[in-house]
């Protein structure tokens, strides 16, 4: 019940035009029932010479002209016949279009609503939250609901009409002919109602199985390259297989057990068809009921064989639906980052200051401990450590991803905390590890943040990430569209375009997080220079494995398990002993050694 309040709230603004769809479906439950009536007093009172005891039907006679005038002309019944069928059309389309108006419309608002909280859930969320998961709430989740709305609760609705209707008709037709009509529905309906729950768990076992088998190929085709570089074709062609046949037998069992449930309930329903034309024969020879009477009681037994039938399957789904709608209702649940604040808007200039700052994702687990240090505006500094040393925490807290637990980091002598979130994050930089590009042109991707930025800041951008030699020379240029996830770009040319989208924005601070490592080492340098070179320089915070990259640095900060170990410039670390001196003699071996392979090839 509390699933379907939420329901209703997601609805607002449609609820009238859905009750409209319902009452249409009334309506044509009714007109529905009125033709076997119209065809028994045909067979009873027109061409028999039964009385006409109900006085509505008396009155729809004398309408159309009285008994006798009936009699010479029965095609004025045939067409009665057709306009009421005509009648009952256009109420099933009224239900159908106004339902699925207000279902259609309840799933976008849902949709819409989804989509917007997810935007401004915080980072920390779409950190930790599985995008499958999340993508399946939003479309199929949705769609279970849309299915609900639009038919199945319309169905039920139908289905009740009509056998209450019936009932009604039939009982005062005749009660024994009721009672015998009705022997054997109920165990048709107990029988669908408890099939169906029983096979509830073969079609999520088969759903399930659906969804695997689609992961399995999703993943092969993501990383086709891994597979192909690995030689593990054989494995993936064998999991494949492992993942079809699963799909195959589950399915297939489904089938089977469904196929047993039509058989049986199809005994079930001709045992009652059966019922009905045997002892209604026997009781029409007795003169106990009229011909008319058992042709009605025929056509009303088919009505209501079918719902009853399906009503277990149609339960069973709207059970799946209140499902959908608490697992929609878990993220809207989720609280949302308070982006528009009440704070402050300086105007950066780019000093930053860290003082004993503790930062911990989990209670107890503290990844940042006791950092401290000072940044002058468009100083360079370098931040090193082995992988886990929470480097890219540090980075993150800049632009407010998360908030520090203890301590103060201060821009331009402003504690962070106090500064607008959109704002601060206007103003700090930040280029990913792992760039992603969108599925649009490569000018697109670059002026991103302001797509009515002009061509020539475009190229300036590109030209100091070092890419637009490389742009220039495909075809299309600029217009180059990048393929889903950027595929036809390499590795390389993906950093430096985040770079370039990153760096036209000219930003007072700017965050290289480990990405400017899928570019040689030449490339590196001059993007460096070219950064240096800007007239606005940024504040620049570097983080990197590579010893080149970090050593033009005005301070380079060591990490090790989220502790600064060592601090300075390159020439006073390569003096001190440490990790930074370690790490740089092994890099200067290597790089004597690619020297050495160089020189001898
Ligand atoms: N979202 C998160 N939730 C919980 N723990 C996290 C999260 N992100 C990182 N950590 C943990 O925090 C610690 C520091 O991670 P961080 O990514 O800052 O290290 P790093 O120095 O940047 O590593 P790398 O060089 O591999 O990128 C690690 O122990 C990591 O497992």
């Amino acid at each position: 019940m509390k699933e379907f309040k939420k329901l209703l709230k997601f609805m607002e603004g449609y609820k009238i035009i859905y009750l409209f769809g319902m009452i249409s479906i009334i309506i044509s439950q009714i007109i529905t029932t009125v033709t076997p009536l119209l065809i028994r007093t045909t067979i009873d009172s027109i061409i028999g010479e039964e009385p006409i005891t109900s006085s509505i039907i008396q009155s729809g006679v004398n309408l159309l002209g009285g008994k006798e005038y009936l009699k010479n002309n029965l095609w004025i019944i045939g067409l009665t016949l057709i306009l009421v069928a005509l009648l009952r059309g256009i109420f099933l389309y009224l239900k159908n279009t106004l339902s699925s108006k207000s279902a259609e419309n309840t799933t976008k608002n849902i949709r819409d609503n989804l989509y917007d909280h997810i935007q401004r859930l915080p980072y920390e969320y779409h950190v930790k939250s599985e995008t499958g998961e999340l993508i399946q709430k939003c479309t199929s989740d949705v769609e279970t609901i849309k299915r609900f709305l639009a038919i199945q609760l319309v169905e039920v609705a139908g289905s009740i009409s009509m056998l209450i209707f019936i009932s009604y008709v039939m009982f005062n037709l005749n009660v024994k002919m009721a009672l015998i009509s009705m022997v054997i529905l109920p165990i048709t309906f107990t029988f669908s109602v408890v099939f169906f729950n029983r096979v509830k768990k073969d079609f999520e076992a088969s759903d399930e199985a659906e969804a695997r088998l689609s992961t399995t190929l999703q993943e092969n085709l993501t990383g086709v390259r891994v597979v192909k570089a690995f030689s593990r074709q054989k494995f993936e062609v064998d999991k494949f297989d492992e993942k079809n046949r699963e799909y195959r037998d589950l399915t297939y069992k489904l089938i089977k057990n469904l196929s047993t449930y039509w058989s049986f309930s199809d005994f079930l329903s001709m045992s009652q068809v059966g019922l009905v034309i045997t002892m209604g024969s026997y009781w029409t020879v007795k003169g106990d009921i009229s011909l008319g009477t058992l042709v009605a009681f025929t056509s009303y037994i088919n009505m209501l064989i079918w719902p009853i039938r399906q009503m277990g399957r149609t339960l069973t789904d709207m059970g799946k639906a209140f499902v959908s709608v608490k697992r929609i209702e878990e993220i809207f649940n989720e609280p949302i980052e308070i982006l528009e604040e009440n704070h402050k808007k300086p105007n950066i200039k780019g000093s930053i200051t860290f003082e004993n700052v503790y930062f911990e994702y989990e209670q107890n687990k503290p990844v940042l401990k006791d950092v401290s240090f000072k940044v002058k505006p468009g100083q360079t500094i370098a931040l090193i450590g082995p992988t886990g040393s929470g480097k890219s925490s540090l980075v993150h807290l800049l632009p407010r991803l998360y908030d520090y637990n203890k301590g103060s980091i201060k821009i331009d002598n402003i504690e962070l905390k106090n500064i607008d979130k959109k704002w601060i994050r206007r103003n700090v930089g930040l280029v990913l590890q792992e760039p992603f590009l969108y599925a649009k042109t490569i000018k697109e991707n670059i002026r991103l943040s302001d797509p009515t930025m002009i061509d020539n800041k475009v190229f300036e951008a590109s030209k100091i990430a070092s890419i637009h030699e490389d742009i220039i020379s495909f075809e299309k240029g600029y217009e180059t569209f990048v393929g889903e996830r950027g595929v036809s770009l390499s590795g390389g040319q993906k950093q430096r375009m985040a770079i370039a989208r990153t760096i036209i924005n000219q930003c007072p601070i700017v965050i290289f997080d480990d990405s400017l490592s899928a570019v040689d080492t030449e490339t590196d340098i001059s993007i460096r220079t070219a950064l240096r070179k800007r007239k606005n320089k940024s504040t620049t915070i570097i983080i990197s494995h590579r010893i080149s990259t970090v050593a033009e640095a005005d301070l380079i900060l060591v990490l090790d398990k989220g502790r600064i170990i060592q601090r300075g410039n390159h020439n006073s670390l390569i003096k001190e002993e440490g990790l930074y001196k370690r790490v740089y003699e092994i890099q200067n071996s290597l790089d004597d050694s690619d020297k050495d392979l160089r020189l001898n090839a």
